[in-house]
């Protein structure tokens, strides 16, 4: 059965903390308004896009890079673009910054494309407590490891939630790989 996958040193810590310094430099966006779309208030986060930060190339070759390897051990699905930008996301505990039970495969012409959801943990466990991303394959819900640098991969119709960040900050990344419909 297809379930998740890791790869836990996708990018490392001094990465990880360049990906943050682009994403700082980057507008940041309140993701109940994301781009224009509201989101029904399931998630409380601030986002910012890796497209609109100079000099993020380097991470998006890399994001290929990984996909490219866990598509071809885990998948095998069919993958043909990026068609969004990666996306990082601030989650605080001074509002209990969370995202409840949702699936990636979503309304519109884009997001309906999107077939394998990448998440990356961009800071270090100690510094936040809640905050897990926990994914549903199952009646067994996985928590994704959460070490620093570690990619996580799954199938966009899963159902995935991240409990409410009580202690601290987590970041994350997340991209979406897109491509033909499921048949
Ligand atoms: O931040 C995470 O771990 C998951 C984010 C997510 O599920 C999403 O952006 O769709
Ligand atoms: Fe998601």
């Amino acid at each position: 059965m297809i379930a998740t996958h890791t790869i836990p040193d996708a990018f490392s810590p001094a990465e990880c903390d360049r990906i943050l310094a682009l994403a700082d430099a980057a507008p940041l966006r309140d993701a109940g308004l994301v781009r224009g779309q509201h989101d029904h208030g399931q998630r409380r986060a601030e986002l910012s896009w890796l497209d609109e930060a100079e000099g993020s190339e380097w991470v998006m070759d890399r994001l290929v890079d990984v996909v490219r390897r866990a598509n071809r051990s885990v998948f095998d699905f069919e993958l043909t673009d990026f068609a969004e930008s990666p996306q990082v996301a601030r989650y605080g505990a001074e509002r209990a910054g969370h995202f409840d039970w949702h699936a990636d495969i979503g309304e519109g012409a884009v997001a309906a494309r999107r077939k394998l959801t990448m998440v990356v943990q961009l800071s270090e466990p100690a510094d936040y407590a809640g905050g897990g991303l926990e994914i549903m394959p199952s009646a067994a819900i996985i928590t994704a490891p959460t070490q620093r640098g570690a990619a996580t991969l799954f199938p966009s119709f899963m159902l995935h939630r991240v409990t409410p960040v009580t202690e601290g900050v987590r970041r994350s990344l997340t991209v979406w790989v897109h491509g033909p419909a499921f048949r």
